[in-house]
């Protein structure tokens, strides 16, 4: 390396440094849930970076909760089976055979990855899901539609979709105080004895609210919240949200994740953020630099 290219290289380091340090301070002994979307994972090398970055954080003082999804590899399972995949209001209607496929792929093999991608990082990271320790309680979702020909409100009937009702964060602050890091799957019981399907955002948004986590993270696979020419939002107000759903900016997925994020920042979350997933380390840059890496929605 040349004299210039070192004094470059160490100034472009210190600087990175200097700016990350009063952040990791900022976040130090706070809760931040990090909701990991099946779109974002598949690639080795980004799941090793992500691992990285929830250890990083754990070793940084902050207390990180991974909830993830799989919604993709639900379906290639399903696929496999001979099961057909169906969705009604962008929820995976659930049937006793989808629901014991569904409660595999999430709570068995993809939780147990993440759990050794961040553990292969020198981590302790746990595995669980709502069953475990009485954590999550759910009942059967009542999602009500406008049919578009008749326009009368219809419930749907999800089948085993259910929505959280209860979550009891014993489990999660016992965890907190220790060396361990939840990652948690979306499958919860419910109090009739029956095993619920969760969309892994609301569950996701239900842990943050009832932890009252400084900052709610949805890794997707898109930058964040886009404008009409496709930039994107660095910072929304809920006036801001309500205001681009009702005009159509957000649409699509894109609608329940910003309804869950205005319901997690009523719930008493402080911030929720949508990124990219498929960016590495973009959990580290946001909750540690300056600009940040998506969009982050506030009060
Ligand atoms: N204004 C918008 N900004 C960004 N993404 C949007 C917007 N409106 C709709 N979308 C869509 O929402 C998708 C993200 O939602 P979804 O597919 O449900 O995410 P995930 O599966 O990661 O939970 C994006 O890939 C994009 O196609
Ligand atoms: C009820 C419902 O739709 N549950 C989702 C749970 C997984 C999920 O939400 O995964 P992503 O975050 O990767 O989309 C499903 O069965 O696909």
């Amino acid at each position: 390396m040349t004299d210039q290219a070192e004094t470059d290289r160490f100034s472009h380091d210190a600087g990175i440094l200097a700016q990350a340090l009063p952040y990791m301070q900022r976040y130090e002994g706070k809760t931040v849930v990090v909701k990991y979307g099946g779109h974002a994972m598949g690639d080795l090398k980004l799941g090793q970076a992500f691992a990285r970055d929830i250890a990083l954080l754990k070793q940084s003082k902050v207390n990180p909760i991974v909830v993830h999804g799989g919604g993709p590899q639900i379906a290639s399972m399903l696929k496999n089976l001979g099961i057909e995949s169906k969705f009604e209001g962008g929820l995976r209607v659930t049937d006793q055979r989808t629901m014991e496929v569904v409660e595999m792929v999430l709570a068995g093999s993809i939780n147990k990855e993440i759990v050794a991608l961040i553990n292969a990082e020198g981590e302790w990271a746990i595995g669980l899901c709502g069953k475990d320790g009485n954590m999550v309680f759910a009942r059967k979702a009542e999602k009500k539609v406008i049919d578009p020909n008749s326009h009368i409100e219809r419930v749907l009937d999800l089948g085993f979709v259910g929505e959280p009702v209860e979550v009891d964060r014993t489990l999660l602050d016992l965890l907190a105080r220790s060396e361990m890091i939840p990652v948690i799957a979306p499958v919860a019981p419910g109090r009739d004895g029956n095993t619920y399907n969760i969309n892994a955002d609301t569950f996701a948004g239900a842990i943050a609210g009832s932890l009252g986590a400084k900052r709610l993270l949805f890794l997707t696979d898109v930058p964040g919240v886009l404008d009409k020419d496709g930039k994107l939002i660095p910072e929304l107000t809920v006036r801001d949200a309500k205001a681009l759903i009702a005009d159509g900016t957000i649409s699509g997925g894109m609608i329940p994740k910003v309804e869950t994020c205005l319901e997690a920042l009523d719930n008493g979350v402080e911030g929720v953020v949508i990124l990219n997933g498929k960016q590495p380390h973009v959990v580290l840059v946001e909750l540690f630099t300056e600009f940040g890496a998506g969009t982050l929605i506030v009060r």
